[in-house]
């Protein structure tokens, strides 16, 4: 039998909606609508399309967006003046930097991505990536959770698969996805209770011996390496979870980096791309917009 489809566009809308009556009851307390700001640096069509769908996110949940477009030839002196001043911005809740930033090879000038990173205040740090977030995640008391990482806990918790004392191979160790994954299921507890907790977690990479059977030895495996269709069918446990976060364009086609044809026919449950693990980051990230205007408006 083939593996169940898992809905993250369902999942997503259903989360968006969530967001939107919370920041409707937020903004009828009194408070200003929670304000995102966003900055892109160049011209990358997909990043565009990216902070193009947070804008009209936003605007469907009611959250403000600004977005500062600044040349790809922006340097890193100018980058962090920008992202200096909203900080200091009262209007700005959150505060993100679309990643990449554009290498020199398409017009770039070079910056240092982790700079800019530890630039943002981390109370207005939507995406998480700031080592004050990044260090109170490992801790295990979060205050902001990554948006891809936190969309899949809510993917899994929403459609009932719990991850407690289940082996969990993370294919990636990505500072965005990888890292943050292995480390929120690890952990006693979630953001959607201990059921999506408690895992025996593997964080497999590039020079992981014996890759395809240490991906078979998952019951859940969450592949994020940024390598199309690199996960095939023989790589996966029968009956295995699998979760691809891969968004990959082949031939004007995106693929995850699971093979999903031969994937699908091995296990219980997959998602699939698009309309998988992708909608759920856009739907986190007005999650912790909405969260970080709270904690503002609260004092903290
Ligand atoms: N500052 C950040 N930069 C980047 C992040 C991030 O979380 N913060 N993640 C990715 C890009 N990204 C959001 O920024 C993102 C990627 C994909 C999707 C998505 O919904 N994908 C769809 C397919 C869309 C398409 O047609 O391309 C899907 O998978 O169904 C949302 C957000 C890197 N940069």
């Amino acid at each position: 039998m083939p593996a169940t489809r898992l809905d993250g566009k369902k999942i997503a809308a259903e989360i968006r909606s969530e967001v939107a009556a919370d920041v409707e009851s937020f903004v009828a307390a009194g408070n200003a609508p929670p304000q995102l700001a966003a900055i892109l640096v160049g011209d990358d069509p997909a990043s565009q399309v990216y902070v193009r769908n947070k804008e009209r996110a936003c605007e469907k949940a009611g959250i403000a967006s600004r977005l500062d477009r600044l040349p790809a030839s922006t340097t890193q002196a100018e980058l962090l003046a920008k992202v200096a001043e909203l900080n200091a911005d009262p209007a700005a809740s959150g505060i993100l930097v679309q990643l990449p930033l554009p290498s020199p090879e398409a017009g770039g000038t070079g910056i240092d991505e982790r700079a800019v990173l530890d630039a943002i205040d981390p109370i207005k740090d939507v995406d998480a990536f700031s080592p004050v977030n990044v260090g109170l995640l490992m801790q295990g008391r979060p205050r902001f959770l990554p948006c891809t990482p936190h969309g899949i806990v809510q993917l899994l918790s929403r459609t009932n698969i719990s991850t407690s004392g289940k082996h969990v191979v993370v294919v990636g160790r990505s500072d965005i996805v990888g890292k943050p994954m292995a480390m929120m299921l690890a952990q006693k507890d979630s953001t959607c209770g201990p059921e999506t907790a408690n895992a025996t977690v593997t964080l497999a990479h590039s020079r992981t011996q014996d890759l395809a059977e240490v991906c078979r030895s998952a019951d859940i495996l969450i592949a994020a390496v940024g390598r199309p269709e690199m996960i095939r069918g023989e790589m996966i446990r029968e009956g295995a979870v699998v979760i691809d976060v891969g968004i990959n364009r082949v031939d004007d086609r995106l693929v995850g980096d699971v093979a999903f044809a031969e994937a699908e026919n091995v296990a219980s449950a997959i998602t699939p791309v698009p309309g998988g693990v992708g909608p759920l980051t856009i739907a986190m990230l007005l999650h912790n917009t909405l969260m970080a205007a709270k904690m503002q408006a609260a004092g903290n």
